[in-house]
């Protein structure tokens, strides 16, 4: 089950590897991370991500094995701005020669960057960004320039403290016309002694949800006076702005503007997954330790993870932490195929992507945090401990909703892109790829489900049939009553609400028939693809109705903890006190307890300021 989760046999032992060298390292300790002041988390941040270089650099990890480093240290910092916004943006957005240039610092971390296109009067609506990048022709530069307060950079990761470059999105404005948004790379502080340049005012924009978690990373707030930029640093694959200050098209869509977005959205399906298995994790091991009542008779009592009740709520994640696994390593694929796609020139299938990464960001985030708040219910009061892991995987993973698309913005994308499918089939062309299903229109209009018993369930024909049919009525009822009404965009606006179910319901079919054709691989190991049909027909029952599950939980119930072991965590990447590998959850909740500040002292500080005067002036009064 592990290659299976892994992906392969190769997966399985690099994630290892890498993982203990992570754990072996006091450097990386993170056992009292929710105990640091903001100053000492963010500090404690840039010592291991410095460390992780340097580790990078002498044991010569390859680019696989440094993400991997990265990402069981567990810490969000300016690091994963750099890699996973700032060098993607240049790779996409930039000519050859600016690739050259900037990535070649950017490899060796001479130069530190981020992504800055939001702003604090506008994230969502990228085109209504503010900043402006005015070009000079006398002096061949851009004068990048903040004209308000809504208009100052709000939110970029790395930004407030640490980056020394980013790439800021600006209206481009030459020959007095506004070309609307273009990415342009800046230097933000000084090399030498890490000062803001001349006309940047920079700082961070404050604490976040939650101890520890996200204040690790310093979000920060940008405004710019009139700062001046040499020409060569706007972007220019897209397009150019020439010596003379022609702006100039070039031959690729203007949406590959938002090219870096799609990219992250589709790392971001892979973090949801990895998140609520790691909250899943913490669950059900907890659930076969903890015990709560016995039987009548005076029998032992019994493991929580055997009431009905706790499978119900926590089955339905773990198949979930599955599914959401199997459709990320196929956006990954799809993903590198589009982008093989635009490199030949081939731009059909962008759309596709981007609805796909949209739709998939959305609901495996959304579900993910939902899961994660449950869990920790489901681990009682001992869930809510910080020691327990949950709250700060909770808090580190709540802002996926918002950042890289709100999820309700990203879902209006797809309806429109799924509206302008029915259309299409309507006028008779064929649909391909996630919506070919669309174009068996006549037959899943009406065609009725022969589902009986449980085990007609578990057909995975039968499944998808119900999934496509539910989708395609979903999409078409919005687009007969979008028709209805008296503009295209007014039905669009007074249907959102039922456009927003109608694209999950695709979305969730793209899930289930990910995990069907994942079934149908050659799948290695006695049993285990027994085990993923069971958790596939879980994924996809719980979504439609919530009857003749109970049978499905009673079989995946003896190997839940097998199936959360597989997903093959160090205790320190799980950082759970009740999610530990050997169970011994009581004396490690215990010795947790005693490493809190407050517990350095036995008396507490503020006794003789506050606590003292009160009693005693409380047994005065008693004893007048
Ligand atoms: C415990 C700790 C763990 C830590 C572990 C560490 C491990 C390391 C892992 C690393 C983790 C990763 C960290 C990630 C950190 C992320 C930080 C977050 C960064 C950000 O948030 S950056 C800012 C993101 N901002 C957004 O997403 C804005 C959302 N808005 C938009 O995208 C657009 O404005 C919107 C909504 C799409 C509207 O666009 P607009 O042009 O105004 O309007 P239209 O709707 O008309 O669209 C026009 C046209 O374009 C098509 N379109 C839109 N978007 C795209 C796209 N992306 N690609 C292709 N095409 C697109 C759209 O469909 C329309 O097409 P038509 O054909 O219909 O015209
Ligand atoms: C932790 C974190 C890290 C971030 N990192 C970065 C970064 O590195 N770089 C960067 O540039 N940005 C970053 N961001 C910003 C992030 O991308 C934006 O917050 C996000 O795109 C949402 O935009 P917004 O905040 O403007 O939300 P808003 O658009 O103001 O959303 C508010 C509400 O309005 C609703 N809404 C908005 N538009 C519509 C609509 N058309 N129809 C229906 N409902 C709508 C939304 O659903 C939401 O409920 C980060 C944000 C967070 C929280």
């Amino acid at each position: 089950m592990k290659v299976a989760w892994a992906g392969s046999r190769h997966a399985v032992e690099v994630a290892d590897r890498m993982a203990c060298l992570v754990a072996s390292d006091p450097v990386f300790r993170k056992d009292t991370r929710t105990m640091l002041s903001r100053k000492e988390l963010f500090k404690d941040t840039l010592k291991k991500a410095a460390h992780a270089w340097k580790r990078t650099v002498e044991l010569h990890l390859t680019e696989e094995e440094a993400n991997l480093l990265r990402l069981y240290i567990d810490q969000p910092g300016y690091v994963d701005l750099h890699w996973v916004m700032f060098v993607p943006a240049i790779k996409g957005q930039g000519t050859e020669e600016q690739q050259k240039k900037w990535l070649t610092m950017a490899y060796k971390f001479q130069i530190i960057g981020t992504y800055a296109q939001t702003e604090l009067g506008h994230g969502s609506n990228v085109q209504g960004l503010e900043t402006t990048a005015t070009f000079d022709p006398s002096t061949d530069e851009f004068i990048m320039h903040s004209p308000t307060l809504t208009s100052s950079k709000w939110w970029p990761g790395g930004l407030g403290k640490t980056s020394t470059h980013a790439v800021v999105y600006a209206r481009l404005i030459t020959e007095g016309k506004d070309y609307g948004i273009h990415g342009f790379i800046m230097q933000l502080r000084s090399l030498d002694d890490h000062s803001p340049l001349p006309g940047i005012t920079i700082g961070d924009i404050g604490g976040k949800f939650g101890s520890g978690a996200y204040n690790s990373m310093d979000n920060g707030v940008m405004r710019l006076d009139h700062v001046r930029i040499p020409r060569d640093q706007m972007l220019m694959r897209l397009a150019q702005v020439t010596r003379e200050g022609k702006y100039v098209h070039s031959d690729v869509p203007k949406q590959l503007l938002y090219g870096t977005m799609v990219y992250v959205r589709q790392t971001i399906v892979a973090d949801a997954s990895r998140a609520l298995s790691r909250a899943v994790c913490i669950a059900v091991r907890y659930g076969a330790i903890r015990k709560q009542f016995g039987s009548k008779a005076g029998g032992p009592e019994t493991q929580v993870l055997n009431y009905k009740t706790q499978q119900s709520r926590l089955f339905p994640f773990l198949a979930s932490a599955y599914a959401f696994r199997f459709v990320g390593q196929w956006l990954k694929w799809l993903y590198t195929d589009v982008t093989q796609k635009l490199e030949s020139k081939d731009f059909s299938t962008l759309p596709e992507a981007h609805a796909c990464t949209a739709g998939l960001k959305s609901v495996t985030t959304s579900a993910t945090a939902d899961a994660i708040e449950e869990c920790q219910k489901l681990c009682g009061g001992h869930g809510y401990l910080n020691s327990s892991g949950l709250p700060e995987l909770f808090a580190v993973n709540l802002p996926a909703c918002t950042y890289e698309g709100d999820n309700v913005v990203l879902l209006l994308q797809v309806a429109r892109f799924l509206m302008k499918t029915v259309s299409q089939v309507a006028s008779g062309k064929q649909p391909v790829g996630t919506t070919a299903y669309m174009g068996n229109i006549q037959h899943l209009m009406q065609c009725k489900s022969v589902v009986n018993t449980v085990e007609d369930w578990l057909n995975p024909a039968a499944i998808k049939e119900v999934f496509e049919a539910r989708a395609l009525r979903m999409a078409v009822n919005c687009a007969q009553n979008i028709s209805k009404a008296p503009s295209q965009e007014e039905g669009f606006s007074e249907l959102s609400p039922d456009l927003v179910e109608a694209a999950v319901a695709h979305v969730q079919l793209i899930i289930v028939t990910k995990f069907i054709e994942k079934l149908q691989e050659d799948i290695l190991g006695h049993g285990v693809k027994e085990q993923l049909q069971k958790l596939c027909g879980i994924y996809a029952l719980h979504l439609i109705h919530n009857e003749r599950l109970g049978k499905l939980y009673a079989q995946v119930r003896p190997n839940a903890v097998a199936l959360v072991d597989a997903f093959d965590y160090t205790d320190h990447y799980l950082g759970s006190a009740l999610g530990r590998y050997d169970g011994d959850v009581y004396s490690a909740l215990y010795k947790e307890a005693w490493k809190d500040p407050l517990n350095e002292t036995v008396v507490p500080d503020g006794y003789q300021e506050h606590l003292r005067p009160l009693l005693k002036q409380q047994l005065k009064l008693s004893r007048l």
